[in-house]
């Protein structure tokens, strides 16, 4: 993963209008020129169909920036980013337009093409930087999930783009990737002996990954109904986090042996469809409820829904690895919107000890727990059981369940978590693919979600309903309860938004 690529490069944001780019990307870009992490001699050019003179784009770059980081910016760091926006009007699927843009790009420098338009205009915006002539080996391209509806879609935009770049140009984002705490997975797992050593169904009685949000679908009615959870959280990010804490150990850090090693996890996803999504998985939609004590609407009373929506809002999973290190460790998957707190977390849930030597304090003795947070209060935390100090006249030794506790910003106190996407951004500067999804993984994970989808679809049952504010559908917490087990419960939790 080394990488000492720091150069100047052209970063070409089309779609710089839009709702992502102004409330993530170039925040982002704020924060890397804070820490001096773009090349002083970069530059910046937004690209979208609207037209806008180049002060007039710079003051609305400004006014995103203050409203999205929240900061009153840093004078010096706005000069030194100011001085590299550049705006530039395209019509992305005319591919006549993009002429405009050829005499602001350096040809001899890395460009990066960072595509934060609707994936139907991905090809379009191919097409026109071909017909620009500014196609070379040093042109990077940013996709933005999701990549395609299904596997079949997904195929199309892939090839589309592979038409004019090949695989080693494309990063494709899943922004999980660039959560410091899904890195630290990586690390978790092979910086530590502990835990390397124990990483198999030898050891392990089931892990749980857990993504809830308190938010509903944000006004994106639109997006979200074509969508619906499965597709929006599941197909990248859950499966994500799920191949890299079932990965086998790569060969290095490189991107191609991180992207094998999870590839290999996809493919041995035992599939589930019509024969077996009955007792695997579980969906749901959200009625009206209360959120941190507010009133919200139900999914289908949200502005613009359509009443017959089936689209699933929560979606509970019990997946299994067929291969050798996994056989018969379930991963059970959960992510929902509406619930009753932001909170993902990765649960590894450890076997019992074989015997009890302690049943006079305690009848069970309850598994020890690794507790991976990924979101908020980022940290790792381990559930042992001690002693509990002190004298006695009855023989016994009485123990106590207690937690060896990592909170990141306690630990790092020094250091501000960056966004993910400040990460992402600076890799595909740098060059690195490794922290990108390479095509035959999104086309593995579709292959896997359609068969899920298609048996949803046939069985012709609507999503369970569950009240906004509450943990999912009641059929969720019985995945787990009919194999005699139950979904962690983080403690302390606060509501937030996005
Ligand atoms: N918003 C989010 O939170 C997330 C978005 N994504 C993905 O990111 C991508 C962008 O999403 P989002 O920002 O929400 O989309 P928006 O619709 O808000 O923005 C799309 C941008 O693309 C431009 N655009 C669209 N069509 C054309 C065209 N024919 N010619 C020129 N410009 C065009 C628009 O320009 P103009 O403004 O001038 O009309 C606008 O700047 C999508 O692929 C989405 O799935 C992924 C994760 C989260
Ligand atoms: O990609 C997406 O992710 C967000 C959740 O991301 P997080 O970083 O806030 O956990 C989700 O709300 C959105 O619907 C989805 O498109």
């Amino acid at each position: 993963m080394l990488n000492t690529n720091f150069e100047p490069c052209d970063f070409v944001l089309f779609g710089t209008l839009g709702d992502l780019a102004r409330r993530k990307l170039l925040p982002s870009l704020y924060q890397l020129e804070k820490a001096n992490l773009i090349h002083e001699g970069s530059q910046i050019i937004g690209v979208a169909r609207t037209e806008l003179s180049k002060d007039e784009y710079i003051k609305q770059v400004k006014d995103n920036i203050e409203k999205f980081t929240g900061e009153t910016l840093c004078p010096d760091t706005w000069t030194r980013l100011e001085n590299k926006l550049e705006y530039v009007k395209v019509d992305m699927v005319n591919p006549d337009s993009y002429q405009a843009f050829t005499s602001h790009v350096d040809p001899d420098r890395v460009m990066v093409c960072y595509f934060a338009t609707p994936p139907s205009i991905f090809g379009d915006i191919c097409r026109g930087l071909k017909a620009a002539d500014i196609i070379d080996d040093t042109v990077r391209v940013v996709l933005e999930k999701p990549i395609g509806h299904d596997l079949a879609s997904s195929k199309i935009i892939n090839e589309q783009v592979a038409e004019y770049f090949n695989e080693k140009q494309i990063y494709r984002i899943d922004h999980y990737l660039g959560k410091e705490t899904v890195l630290n997975l990586i690390a978790l797992r092979f910086a530590n002996s502990i835990f390397a050593t124990n990483w198999d169904h030898n050891s392990i009685d089931h892990v749980q990954i857990s993504v809830a949000e308190s938010v509903g679908i944000e006004g994106r009615w639109g997006y979200f109904d074509d969508a619906g959870q499965m597709r929006d959280m599941v197909q990248n990010h859950l499966l994500q986090v799920l191949s890299l804490i079932a990965m086998e150990p790569p060969a290095t850090l490189d991107a191609d042996d991180i992207r094998d090693e999870k590839l290999k996890v996809l493919k041995a996803l035992r599939p589930i469809d019509q024969s077996n999504f009955s007792t695997n998985t579980v969906r749901g939609q959200y009625i009206g409820g209360f959120v941190a004590g507010q009133e919200v609407p139900g999914y289908l009373e949200e502005p613009d829904a359509n009443q017959a929506s089936r689209t699933e809002t929560f979606v509970a999973i019990k997946a299994e690895i067929d291969n050798w290190r996994w056989a018969g460790v379930p991963f059970y998957l959960r992510t929902g919107k509406r619930m009753p707190a932001k909170t993902s977390e990765v649960v590894i849930y450890f076997k019992r000890q074989p015997h009890n030597l302690f049943k006079d304090s305690f009848a069970n003795l309850p598994p020890n727990k690794l507790v991976i947070r990924l979101q908020p209060d980022e940290g790792v935390e381990v559930t042992v059981m001690n002693k509990v100090p002190g004298l006695n006249t009855s023989g016994s030794m009485d123990l106590q369940k207690s937690q060896l506790n990592l909170s990141f910003s306690e630990a790092f106190s020094d250091e501000r978590i960056a966004d993910a996407y400040e990460k992402l951004l600076l890799e595909v500067m740098l060059g690195n693919q490794a922290l990108f999804v390479r095509r035959d993984e999104v086309e593995q994970a579709w292959n896997w979600v359609d068969s899920i989808m298609a048996a949803w679809q046939s069985s012709n049952e609507p999503p369970e309903p569950y009240q906004a504010g509450t943990w999912g559908p009641v059929d969720s917490i019985g995945l787990l309860a009919k194999e005699g087990r139950s979904w962690f419960q983080q403690k302390n939790l606060k509501p937030k938004g996005k």
